[in-house]
């Protein structure tokens, strides 16, 4: 078993954009950053929270009062740095303890140059994100939090730094957390073994790919190619793809110009697709639906979603602040220049509060989920839409495709 023991800290504040203050101890690294705040229902989960990249610019609020319990190890990371903006806690632990823990996050965080925050009531806090809505925000602490003369700098001035970020609306991110060059992902066989045939080759889009996803299809016997954002279509035809991908990632789907296009180039040229997340956001947009902003988004590892084409409520893992906007009930057809891609329909919907959280084209090979079934972190219900990808690349379209749901829940 591994301990490791955590340091002193300093004081930190916490700044809303709207005003309100929270008073806290440094945690992490000390300094100061800015983002927009979320909360992340997830009572397990940290380590890939913190590495996934859609969290990229966001400062993250764990509702889970004790973080940090089973320290950090070399395994749950879901990209190769942590990628949120702050990090905000109520009780870290004072040890961490586990089997494979290798170090502790506090100094996880510090090292990696992460400012957070802890000893705040986050329970408050996350009840006034979920009156509020998100909004930005800033952590400030050591040298950031002094004046020069010691003592706190104002309030107001501290605001006006959290007024002087970037809004999430608007912002095109795919491009600051994508993979700057094409690698691949080999197909594995039942025993892990390298399979020398793959069952099928998969182009997929890195737009903040976690790990997870490919080695979920990898696992199937699939060999991913994973692109850059700024792909063409012509790199992604080279890799002589079955099916295409499209993965999760930060920022705004109305600004991701370049994306939509080449989802187009993908859709017209019937090559089954797949995508997760921002990749379903940008399925809905390219078909010509609208996105839009929720009020607090879903972040956490246990929203009820109904896949509508079966009936079945699964368990899923959840991180989107946005969502897209398509006709509930029954089919309709794609808006997008004339109704070319035909029809469409919401495959899945949230039972919490009825958001879209998967598309489906009755016409074209292409389908999409805005949750995780890659999980990591959240439970394996959702595993099965993989399965489905690979059916359709395997049998074509549209005879994969599910057919209209016949019940609105
Ligand atoms: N995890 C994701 O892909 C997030 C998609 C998008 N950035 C959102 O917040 O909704």
């Amino acid at each position: 078993m591994t301990e490791q023991t955590a340091r002193a800290a300093g004081p930190a504040v916490l700044v809303l954009e709207d005003g309100r203050v929270f008073t806290g101890r440094a945690y992490g690294a000390t300094g100061r950053t800015v983002g927009e705040i979320v909360f992340n229902t997830g009572m397990t989960g940290y380590q890939e929270t913190l590495t996934d990249p859609s969290y990229h610019r966001q400062i993250v609020v764990m509702t889970a009062p004790h973080v940090g319990n089973t320290g950090v190890n070399d395994e749950d990371d879901e990209s190769t740095r942590i990628w949120v903006a702050g990090f905000v806690v109520r009780d870290p632990a004072r040890r961490a303890s586990s089997w494979r823990s290798t170090r502790d996050l506090d100094s996880e965080l510090a090292e990696q140059g992460v400012v957070g925050i802890s000893a705040i009531d986050t329970r408050a806090l996350t009840r006034h994100l979920r009156e509020r809505g998100v909004m930005r925000a800033g952590i400030f602490s050591g040298d950031a939090l002094a004046g020069r003369d010691g003592s706190a700098r104002p309030v107001a001035e501290l605001r006006a730094e959290v007024e002087a970020a970037p809004r999430m609306a608007g912002a095109d991110l795919a491009g600051e957390v994508s993979t700057g060059t094409a690698y691949v992902v080999p197909a594995l066989g039942p025993d892990g073994e390298r399979l020398a045939t793959p069952v099928a080759t998969v182009a997929a889009v890195d737009l903040g790919i976690k790990s997870n996803t490919p080695r979920s299809l990898a696992q199937r016997g699939v060999e991913v190619h994973v692109l850059p954002a700024t792909a063409t279509i012509d790199e992604v035809l080279a890799t002589g793809p079955d099916g295409v991908f499209f993965s999760n990632g930060p920022g705004d789907p109305s600004a991701a110009t370049h994306e939509i296009d080449l989802l187009r180039d993908v859709l017209d040229r019937r090559i089954p697709f797949f995508g997760i997340c921002y990749g379903n956001q940008l399925l809905g947009r390219a078909l010509g639906y609208g996105t839009y902003k929720l009020a607090y988004g879903h972040r956490g590892v246990n929203q009820p979603v109904m896949d509508r084409t079966t009936g079945k409520v699964e368990i899923t893992a959840h991180n989107h602040g946005f969502a897209v906007d398509a006709p509930l009930d029954g089919e309709s057809v794609a808006p997008h220049d004339g109704g070319r891609y035909g029809r469409v329909v919401v495959s899945h919907v949230d039972l919490n509060d009825d958001v879209v959280e998967g598309l489906s084209a009755l016409d074209l090979p292409a389908f999409s989920v805005q949750y995780h079934p890659e999980a990591a972190a959240g439970p394996h219900d959702a595993a099965y839409l993989f399965d489905r990808f690979l059916d359709l690349m395997q049998q074509g379209a549209p005879s994969a495709a599910p057919t209209t749901p016949k019940d609105a829940h």
